[in-house]
């Protein structure tokens, strides 16, 4: 992993307008993404995860949804947001890949995966097709899928859900992005081919330095494949820092509660561990912290002041009034 950001995504926020009214879904947030760096993001269902990405790759999914604010800086020094749709175009293809949850959705039925590949890197490339089609068989070797020559004239319902998988990646690698985008790719998965997808992005990470940004649910994941991880809660971002840092010493209690919901975190009492309440629904935030009505430590400036994310210690930052084992530490 290097320091330079490839990606610097500032204060990006998302507003639902329909029926006369405007609800914020994603609310000021910021990251960066250096080379060869796995973010993960992390949170509960509807926290925004996948719309943060949705929106910094300009593809929401609705024409009700419009980004509001925030800025989301290339390497090379241009906003995402302010690009022309055809410098768009080629920004999604050649800098920024995407794969999914539900490879079959994304994958042409009637076309051969080899095909969807190599018109895909023709496309982007201005090269001749055999030369596309020698580029598509070693995309595909790259990804693991066995005999490329023969495997590269089958469709997409003669592949298993992991080699479906393995099709998707090579789609989104056909134009050599520096960023993948990953939206709970491997939540479908059985948890042996769960790890097999794991490995190969780590893979994909060390042998070409591609960047991605990885979206789930599961910390499990998190712990281990990132070296980053962002949380968030309520479409904000509410802790962000190192992997190791922000696992093993959660700072915002929202996190601290997900750590103790994971198997194996019930200190051998065998009850798991939830996280009581609900989160608020994009129409009614609570004010303040948007996680002081399920939070044990909240208190009057909880309900009445939004915590701004603020560094606790090196590289990570934390969104709470009272952060965990802050004051402890000090007295210590
Ligand atoms: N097409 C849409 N139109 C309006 N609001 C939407 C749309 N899709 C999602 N939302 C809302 O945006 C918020 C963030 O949703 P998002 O899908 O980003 O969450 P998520 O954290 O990725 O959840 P999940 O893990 O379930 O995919 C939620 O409140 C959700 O209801």
């Amino acid at each position: 992993m290097t320091d330079a950001p490839i990606l610097t995504v500032n204060n990006l926020s998302v507003a639902y307008e329909g029926g006369g009214t405007s609800h914020t879904i994603i609310d000021g947030v910021s990251f960066t993404l250096r080379r060869g760096e796995i973010l993960g993001i992390v949170g509960e269902s509807g926290s925004g995860k996948s719309m943060t990405c949705r929106a910094l790759m300009r593809l929401l999914p609705s024409s009700r949804l419009r980004v509001t604010g925030g800025s989301v800086w290339l390497e090379d020094g241009r906003d995402v947001l302010s690009l022309s749709q055809g410098e768009l175009t080629q920004v999604r293809g050649r800098r920024i890949g995407m794969i999914f949850q539900n490879p079959a959705s994304h994958l042409d039925p009637v076309m051969s995966i080899g095909r969807q590949i190599a018109e895909s890197i023709r496309h982007h490339r201005k090269i001749g097709r055999k030369e596309a089609w020698a580029r598509m068989l070693d995309i595909l070797r790259q990804v693991g899928i066995p005999d490329p020559e023969s495997r590269a004239n089958a469709y997409t319902h003669e592949f298993s859900g992991g080699m479906r998988q393995r099709a998707m990646i090579a789609v989104a690698l056909a134009c050599d992005p520096d960023i993948l985008i990953a939206d709970e790719p491997t939540t479908a998965l059985d948890v042996t081919v769960q790890a097999q997808i794991l490995r190969l992005l780590q893979q994909l990470r060390d042998e070409r330095g591609l960047s991605i940004i990885f979206i789930t649910h599961d910390l499990g994941v998190v712990y281990q494949l990132c070296d980053t991880v962002a949380v968030m809660y309520a479409g904000r971002l509410c802790e962000y820092g190192a992997m190791h840092e922000v696992i093993h010493r959660p700072r915002h209690h929202y996190t601290a509660g997900l750590v103790a919901c994971q198997p194996g975190s019930e200190g051998g009492t065998g009850r798991v561990h939830t996280i009581p309440g609900q989160p608020p629904s994009p129409g009614d935030m609570p004010p303040g912290c948007r996680f002081h009505p399920r939070c044990g430590a909240a208190d009057a400036l909880c309900a009445a002041r939004q915590p701004p994310l603020r560094e606790t210690h090196e590289g990570h930052a934390c969104a709470c009034h009272h952060p965990v084992g802050i004051e402890a530490e000090a007295e210590a």
